[in-house]
Formats: C-alpha cells, structure tokens, sequence
C-alpha cells in the first residue's frame, strides 16, 4: 500500500454476486473512502472468458490471469466469488501468501479447508473475512466469531438456503411443482451454478459446517454433516404437516451431546415445524438462523440469504473491515479449532418424528404398533388414525396411522422403522419427518 495511496482491490469472478460487487465498488467510491478513510481501488476482474459485457464495469478490468492478479504484490485485498474448490482454493492461499487480505463467499471452500485458510490468514497477518457464505446478507459470522464468543452456545438452527426455502414456499403456498419453483429459484439467481447443490442440501451442509466450527470452537468438515435435501420431499409430506399444524423446511442444526465430553451434532434434513415457532413464518428466499445460548438466550437473525445485491452487502461489510485493519497495520487474528470436539454420529442425534403408515384395519394392530416403538424405546406423543378410501386403500390396508413421537435417537427410530417395514400388518411405503422445534 503506497503511503495515501487507495488501497488495491482484486475481484476473482464476475458473476452473480461478483458484478454486483464490482458495481458497489465503481458507483460508491466517494462513500465507502469515507468509511474506510482511505480511497478502495478496483485494480481487476479475474474472469474464466473475456468478450462478455457486464452492465456498469469497465471491460478493460477483466483479465483471464487470475493468479497474475492476486500474486502481482501490491493488492491489500483480494475478493473471491469464483465458488467451488479449484481455482478459488489455489487462488485464495496464494493471494494470502501475497500479503493480501482476502474476502470469500465460498462455503464450499471454506467448508473443507476452514483450517487451512484460517492458518494461512494467521501465518501471513492478512485477514480472512467470509461473512456472505452463510444466510448471505444476514450478519451470523461475525456475530458467532466476535459479539457471542464470551457466551456459551447451546444449538444453532437455521435456514439456511434460499433456493430450497423458496421451492418449499412456493410448493406449500403457490401450489408450485418442484420442478417450477426450482426455475424460478435459478432465473432469481438464488441457485448455486448447479443446483444439486442446492436440493441435495450439500449447500446448507456446508454453511452447517461452517455455524457448528464457529458455535462449538472447532473443526467441523462438510463431510462431517449429516445431510439429505428436498428432492424427496412431496406435496403429501407437506399437507401432512400442514395437518399436524407444520411447516416443512430444509433446516440446518447443530447441538452439543449431553456426554461428559459434549460431541457435535451436525445436521440438515427436511424437518416438520410447527406453524407457531419463528423459523415457521420465514418465507420465499428469506433466511433465518435461531440461536441458544447460555446468557444471551434465545436469538433470531432474519433477512435475505441470497441474490447478487444481498450478498455484495455482506462481502462490501468485510472488504470495508478488512481495509480498515489494513490502515490500521492489523488482522484480526482468528484462533480456530481448539476445542478439538468429536462429531457424534448420527445415530445419536435426537429428535421427534412424525411416522405415516398404512395399517390393516382390524382389532389388536394398534396395539401391535405401540409395542414396536416400545421395544425401541420411542414414545409415542399422539396417534392419529384415518380410513382410506378408493384408490388410497391398497392390498387390504384401510387405515392410516400418524404417529408422532416424543425426542427418540435416531438409532432407535431406525429399528422403529425397519421393524414396521417387516410387519405384516404394515403396508409398504411407510414415511417419516423429523420434527424440530416447540
Ligand atoms: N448467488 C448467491 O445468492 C450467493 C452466492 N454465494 C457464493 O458466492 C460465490 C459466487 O456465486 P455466484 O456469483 O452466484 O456464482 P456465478 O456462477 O454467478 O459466478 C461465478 C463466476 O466465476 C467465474 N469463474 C469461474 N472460474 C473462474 C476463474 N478461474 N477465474 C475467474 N472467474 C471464474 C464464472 O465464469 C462465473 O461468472 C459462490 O461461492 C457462491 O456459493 C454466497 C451467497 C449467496
Ligand atoms: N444457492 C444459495 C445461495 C446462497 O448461499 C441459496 O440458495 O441460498
Ligand atoms: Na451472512
């Protein structure tokens, strides 16, 4: 950094959230020099093609050599909205060897390599800031990292997707196919480049990943959550639910084990709401994140988790801290992993569940079934039977029992639900949702 000079920006990626980045960065010059105290200088826009007009940016920043521009030696700060691992992980480490500051909103880079990065920021003195990975706009980083790291969190549960959270939305509110509303999911640019990402829940595993190292103080890895996404999840599902007075959505949650040496718990799954608790009412691609703790107790972040101008709000917030720390000649030095806590399996996380099942109608079935969940331990909190009627009333199978339960483990839920699949006064296909939340 030139003594007065501005400060030096490097932007990798000129898509979705990175045009939109460097829009802010051009129009609101004058602003954010105010705020920062020193002028920002968008220096180049490391793109995979050039000849692609963007709306508002010079053309003559683009350049196809990004490792050029992040390893050039004079950028204070390096923006990277490439995603995915290669180049973006390449990219990022070298930029940080460089001396420079680095701005991500890769979760599925950060979700993999948290330690690394976070001991290349140390090891260099640059700051590593990633407050758009998780819920977009919503501020959840930094309060996890800094406003909540003298209090004791007890569970972190959120959604944390737009796309699926709008697909869900609009399937229970819009009577939209899945198919259509994940399209217009991908048309308002809340999709990552592959969807899958999204429906498969991989993408809010990896934001889970990311809220469980930051609530717990230590490492946890995507593939250290358990995840299963939406693409099973089917309008019965959702008016079953609306029936118990639910909501479905794709949460992400984790919790520490009551063990004398607490586990992590690590999860995203489909899961049945009730209608009354605060996460139910979050609609669209909106994003909300629930947090326990010790002293501050119950606290809820809400906002937009996805979108271009949402999300450059979050990366504008870091790259505005970053350049400050920069002025000042300081990181802020961020201590990870420490607290070297296993992750349980998830056998041992607990939840209630609501199970459906067809039954044979006749005397002594229900009492069959209470005993099924006795043997494994799963209490039954109410049953609800109906009759089927015409098409719905297969292979003699005239009733179907809704069963919720009171907290079980996953463990026992499994024997619950092979042991029906064997009975013979079960029909096929019996269905289940986890249910969080009072
Ligand atoms: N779109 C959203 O709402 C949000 C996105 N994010 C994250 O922000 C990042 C960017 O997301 P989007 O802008 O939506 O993706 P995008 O796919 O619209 O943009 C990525 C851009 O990077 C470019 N690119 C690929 N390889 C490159 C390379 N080697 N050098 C330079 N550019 C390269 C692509 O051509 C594309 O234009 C991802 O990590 C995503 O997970 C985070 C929060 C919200
Ligand atoms: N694809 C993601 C974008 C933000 O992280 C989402 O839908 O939430
Ligand atoms: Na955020």
């Amino acid at each position: 950094m030139a003594e007065n000079g501005p400060l030096k920006v490097a932007l990798l990626g000129a898509g979705v959230v990175g045009s939109q980045v460097a829009r802010v960065l051009l129009a609101e010059g004058d602003t954010l020099e105010s705020r920062v105290g020193r002028r920002l200088e968008l220096v180049g826009i490391g793109v995979r093609r050039e000849g692609i007009e963007r709306a508002g940016i010079d053309s003559s920043l683009f350049t196809t050599d990004s490792m050029g521009l992040v390893t050039r030696g004079d950028i204070d700060v390096v923006i990277e909205v490439i995603g995915g691992i290669e180049p973006a992980r390449s990219l990022v480490l070298a930029a940080m060897r460089s001396g420079a500051s680095v701005i991500t909103a890769n979760k599925a880079l950060l979700a993999q390599d948290m330690a690394k990065l976070s001991a290349t920021a140390n090891d260099n003195e640059v700051d590593l800031y990633y407050e758009a990975a998780v819920a977009g706009a919503i501020p959840i980083i930094r309060p996890l990292r800094e406003s909540l790291v003298g209090d004791e969190i007890r569970a972190v549960m959120g959604i944390v997707n737009g796309t699926t959270n709008y697909i869900l939305d609009k399937m229970t509110t819009a009577s939209l196919s899945f198919e259509e509303a994940l399209q217009q999911a991908q048309d308002l640019g809340f999709a990552e480049a592959d969807p899958t990402a999204d429906v498969e829940g991989h993408d809010a595993a990896a934001k889970a990943a990311i809220l469980a190292g930051l609530a717990f103080h230590t490492d946890v890895r995507q593939s250290d959550v358990f995840c299963e996404g939406i693409t099973s999840v089917t309008a019965d599902d959702i008016a079953a639910a609306d029936a118990m007075g639910c909501v479905v959505k794709l949460l992400a949650i984790t919790k520490l084990t009551n063990d004398d040496e607490p586990r992590v718990i690590v999860k995203v799954h489909p899961t049945m709401v009730p209608k009354t608790h605060p996460l139910a009412s979050v609609s669209g691609a909106f994003n909300a994140i629930f947090v326990d703790s010790r002293d501050a107790g119950q606290l809820m972040f809400l906002g937009a988790g996805a979108g271009g101008a949402p999300t450059a709000s979050a990366v504008m917030g870091d790259v505005v801290t970053a350049a400050r720390n920069r002025l000042r000649g300081s990181a802020a030095h961020v201590q990870t992993g420490y607290m070297k806590r296993e992750v349980a399996p998830i056998g041992d996380a607990t939840a209630r569940y609501y199970i459906s099942f067809d039954v044979e109608d006749r005397p002594g079935v229900l009492a069959a079934c209470a005993t099924v969940f006795a043997r494994h331990n799963v209490s039954l909190q109410t049953v609800q039977q109906s009759y089927l009627e015409g098409l719905e009333r297969r292979d003699g199978f005239a009733a179907r029992l809704g069963v919720m339960t009171h907290e079980a483990s996953e463990t026992d839920l499994a024997g619950v639900l092979a042991e029906l699949a064997e009975a013979s006064f079960v029909g096929t296909g019996v269905n289940y949702m986890r249910v969080e939340g009072s």
